[in-house]
């Protein structure tokens, strides 16, 4: 079956919407094109953070629940909201996955090791999971814990390093139980670009003990003025009295909740587990990794299925997708509801990247070649939907450098522009939305100093939506509710004439202005 309607759904990352001010990368960029869509008739302001979207309250969003929902067509519970009912019942700290490893440590006097961010940005990981599993060791006689630190600085601002881990450290002495063993920056430990010599930084310091430095507490470990996502490999000699490497038989917790940049290390923990002869090592993890290696989770996954990919295959309607690197599973896997299953009417479009070195020193990424194979899938007619993810304003947007991401958001205009006129000329709607807020909004108001222009994280602000329509359709808000972009799925397949499963309960939001289509 033919899309009676074909389009094109642009997600624009990082595109939030907050009033003009200082450090709104956004209303501070040239960017005409995208500030017409938000200002004209033509857009409307959707939530995209918190229970909106299946996150806890006050949660900023992410790309993760961002693409998922938009798929789904309906809020889903994000892992972190599913850990946070798990401790809040109780249920995590008597898991028996959890008690069993407790029990059999506590028996054997071997280590718990639990790996993960030390932040409470709650977009990968929340420091206070790490307190909910010391407990659990308490209350089953554990001893031996040790914590494999990972600083942030990116989802949370940079400096703040030193003051998580003194929170660790107090959480630590309020649980009775536990040690900082080694503190490594997340630029190594939660790489996701493939570049295994800084995965394996972390791997070998985890396992045993191997560091660039040692300092005699987790604080000093931030001493040096390294950003905090680049700390080298640190041994914290001070408690523990020195590395605690693993041993055969100890037991390994990944304690961030979400998987994308964790599975690399699990995965490389576990082939060299396999490779020195530690082969009862039980590994465990705190959401459900996509890792080769089969990691028990502790909490399981909500099921994001029955929206938007299965709506297109059932359908016949042949859909394109296409990102960078950097969001390439965030519009396939992610959109499709973490589904990795192929589909027939479905083509994958990885654009390569244009430079190496830091992105701020290329704010425009690829989107030359991002823009290209748009236009040429839109340009199909067996092509019912083009779906395409612009990165460049959450990713530049979060190295914190404000007159970079101002030079993205200046890209990202012109790149969306030529887009959607040529979608217009080819008879296409075009819908544009965020999948959560960033460049909107990098002003960051530490508690011990004057605010500062170079906060890189997400927000909680809603995001625009914009459609460009050829047959005078437009946007609109429910009567008298909010929006969120759980309405993007069945929006599209409203746009596209076709019918919207009933798993998809947000609300479509365009309005029956269309013209009738012409026949012939
Ligand atoms: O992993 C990252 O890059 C950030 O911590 C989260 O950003 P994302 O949710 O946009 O991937
Ligand atoms: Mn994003
Ligand atoms: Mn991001």
């Amino acid at each position: 079956m033919r899309a009676r309607m074909p389009g094109v759904l642009l997600v624009l990352d990082g595109w939030g919407h907050a009033p003009p001010a200082p450090g709104n990368a956004i209303s501070e960029a040239e960017c005409p094109f995208l500030e017409g869509l938000v200002l004209g008739r033509r857009g409307v302001l959707l939530d995209a953070s918190g229970g909106a979207v299946g996150l806890p309250e006050g949660t900023v969003g992410n790309s993760e629940i961002g693409h998922m929902v938009m798929g789904a067509g309906r809020p889903i519970e994000y892992d972190s909201l599913r850990v946070e009912q798990q401790v809040k019942s109780g249920a995590l700290r008597s898991h028996p996955l959890l008690r069993e490893a407790c029990v059999r440590l506590a028996q054997q006097r071997g280590t718990l090791h639990l790996v993960g961010l030390i932040s409470d940005g709650r977009i990968h990981s929340d420091i206070d999971h790490i307190a909910e599993v010391l407990r659990a060791a308490r209350a089953h006689a554990l001893e031996r814990v040790v914590i494999h630190a990972i600083t942030d600085g990116r989802d949370v601002p940079d400096g703040t390093g030193a003051l998580y881990l003194s929170r660790l450290n107090e959480i630590v002495k309020v649980s009775g139980v536990g040690a900082v063993a080694t503190v490594i920056g997340r630029n190594f430990a939660m790489d996701k670009s493939g570049a295994d010599h800084l995965t394996a930084q972390a791997a070998l310091l985890v396992l045993d003990g191997r560091a660039e430095r040692s300092a005699p507490n987790a604080e000093d470990a931030l001493r040096g003025g390294a950003p905090d996502g680049s700390v080298t490999a640190t041994v914290i000699t001070g408690a523990t009295g020195g590395p605690a490497p693993v041993r055969d038989g100890d037991a390994i917790v990944f304690m961030n909740f979400r998987s994308d940049r964790m599975a690399p290390l699990a995965d490389m923990v576990a082939v060299l587990l396999a490779s020195t002869a530690r082969s009862r090592v039980r590994l465990l993890s705190l959401g459900h990794y996509d890792t080769h290696a089969g990691i028990p989770a502790l909490v399981p996954r909500a099921d994001a299925s029955g929206g938007l990919a299965d709506a297109l295959e059932n359908s016949e309607v042949r859909s394109v997708r296409i990102a960078e690197r950097e969001k390439f599973e965030h519009v396939t896997f992610y959109l499709n509801g973490r589904d990795a299953r192929p589909r027939q009417q479905e083509e994958h479009v990885l654009v390569p990247p244009a430079a190496t070195g830091p992105v701020q020193d290329h704010p425009e990424m690829n989107l030359r070649g991002l823009v290209q194979a748009v236009i040429e899938a839109a340009a199909r007619p067996d092509v019912g939907l083009v779906v395409a993810n612009l990165a460049n304003m959450d990713v530049v947007g979060h190295t914190g450098a404000y007159h970079a991401t101002r030079k993205a958001v200046e890209a990202v205009d012109r790149a969306a522009a030529q887009i959607c006129s040529t979608a217009f000329a080819g008879g296409r709607w075009t819908l544009l939305v965020g999948d959560h807020g960033n460049a909107e909004q990098m002003l960051t108001s530490p508690t011990d100093g004057a605010p500062a222009i170079g906060y890189g994280g997400h927000t909680t602000n809603r995001v625009p939506c914009a459609l460009i329509s050829v047959r005078g359709e437009r946007l609109k808000i429910p009567s008298g509710g909010e929006a969120a972009i759980c309405s993007v799925g069945p929006t599209v397949l409203r746009l596209l004439g076709l019918p919207i499963p009933a798993a998809m309960s947000a609300p479509e939001l365009v309005d029956d202005s269309a013209q009738p289509i012409r026949q012939g």
